[in-house]
């Protein structure tokens, strides 16, 4: 193994680079490399797909629509087009950013995995390695995202379970999934909106919602929830603002604890800051539940053979699992940098 070692290290082609080296072309990484361009700055990007914004192009499912207005998810420089509606399709985002990547002449490096970054404080070079090179660039800009990684839980028995089981960065559509009972835990905005597309496909979702969350209509009289909040933050504390959303919450979506939603002691946005936790913002799922076309589960205790046991004594059975357990950032795995580096900065 040793040798091997070696003998790989020795066919490591290295490659400098003039300007930044931007790890990442989701959304944000091309942004920066818009803007650095804009500002006669180089650059280069590494990523590790075979095309840009994977997360939306790859990983997403394709009824996603943004959930915020267009007017907050615009990247720099470059307006969306005219005629696109108020909350834009996964379609239409990709192809506002093809084009964005085009008219800055942007050209990310593909299939290249960064599996390490490193300062060396020496030469006063950042080291980035990938698969088959390692490249030398004065500044490193990471663009990676909060959601790099499906987080996939350890859940009780969950081997044993003979169906499907996937996560929602490879789930698609409900299409051919009719009459099929679908668990799908979790319920942020991936599994209600999972829930609400197999209920559009005639299956049978029971959604677990383990713990207490923060629903929003997504607008109310036309004003997105997001743009209020936003504009109120301007004039007012953020725990005012967000007693006012509470209030507007109730007032368009009810009590949601009697559907067993409860809702955190901590208000959306201050949960928001705190723990990084996103509100869902309702594009209805949420009268599907009332309706009880997505039954609301507790906790699961275990999964079996054939179903699930839940913390409350229930036991069903399912025929595939949808974990809608979120995403996680895979920096820590590959950037290396000591407190003392980060403190510097
Ligand atoms: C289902 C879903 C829907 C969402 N909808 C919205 C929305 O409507 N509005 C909103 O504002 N946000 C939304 N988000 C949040 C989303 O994170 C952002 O919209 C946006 O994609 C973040 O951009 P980013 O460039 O920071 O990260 P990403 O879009 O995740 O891009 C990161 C890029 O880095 C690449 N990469 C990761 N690790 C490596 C590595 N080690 N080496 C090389 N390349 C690597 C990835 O392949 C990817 O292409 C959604 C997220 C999900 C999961
Ligand atoms: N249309 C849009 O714009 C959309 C946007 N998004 C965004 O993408 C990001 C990721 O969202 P999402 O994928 O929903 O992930 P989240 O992290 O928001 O939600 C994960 C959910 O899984 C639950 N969970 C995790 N582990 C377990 C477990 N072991 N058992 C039971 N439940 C579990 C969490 O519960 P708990 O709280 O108890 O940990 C939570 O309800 C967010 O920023 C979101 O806003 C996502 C979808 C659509
Ligand atoms: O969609 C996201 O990623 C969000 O962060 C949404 C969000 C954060 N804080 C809010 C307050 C009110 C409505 C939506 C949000």
């Amino acid at each position: 193994m040793g040798s091997c070692k070696k003998e790989c290290r020795s066919q490591v082609k290295l490659l400098w680079v003039h300007g930044p080296i931007i790890v990442g072309a989701g959304p944000s990484g091309l942004a920066v490399a818009a803007c650095l361009k804009e500002n006669g700055v180089p650059s280069l990007i590494l990523e590790r797909t075979d095309c840009i914004a994977s997360l939306w192009q790859q990983k997403s499912y394709n009824c996603l629509k943004l959930h915020l207005p267009k007017q907050f998810c615009e990247l720099p420089l470059l307006k969306f087009p005219e005629n696109f509606p108020k909350y834009p399709t996964k379609q239409q985002f990709v192809s506002y950013m093809e084009s964005y990547a085009k008219y800055f002449s942007i050209r990310p490096k593909f299939n290249q995995v960064v599996q390490r970054a490193e300062f060396d404080s020496v030469s006063g070079f950042w080291r980035i390695q990938t698969q088959n090179f390692q490249y030398l660039s004065r500044w490193l800009i990471v663009a990676t995202g909060e959601n790099a990684e499906p987080v996939i839980p350890k859940i009780q028995g969950i081997e044993k379970f003979q169906g499907p089981v996937m996560h929602t960065s490879v789930y698609k559509s409900g299409s051919g999934l009719k009459n099929q009972r679908i668990l799908v835990v979790g319920c942020g905005n991936s599994g209600m909106e999972v829930s609400l597309d197999l209920c559009r496909h005639q299956a049978i979702p029971h959604m677990v919602v383990r713990n207490s969350v923060h629903i929003l209509p997504r607008e109310t009289f036309g004003i997105s929830t997001f743009a209020i909040a936003m504009a109120l933050l301007k004039w007012f504390p953020l725990r005012l603002v967000d007693k006012f959303l509470l209030l507007l919450a109730k007032f368009t979506l009810g009590n949601t604890d009697k559907l067993g939603l409860r809702r955190p002691k901590t208000g959306p946005i201050e949960l928001k800051n705190a723990t990084g936790k996103t509100p869902v913002l309702d594009v209805g799922a949420l009268s599907r539940i009332k309706f009880g076309k997505i039954k609301v589960m507790e906790g699961v205790k275990e999964i079996t053979r054939n179903g699930a046991k839940f913390m409350d004594g229930q036991e069903k059975e399912f025929d595939s699992i949808i974990l809608a357990t979120g995403y996680k950032s895979n920096v820590p795995s590959w950037l290396k940098v000591c407190m003392l580096f980060e403190l510097e900065f």
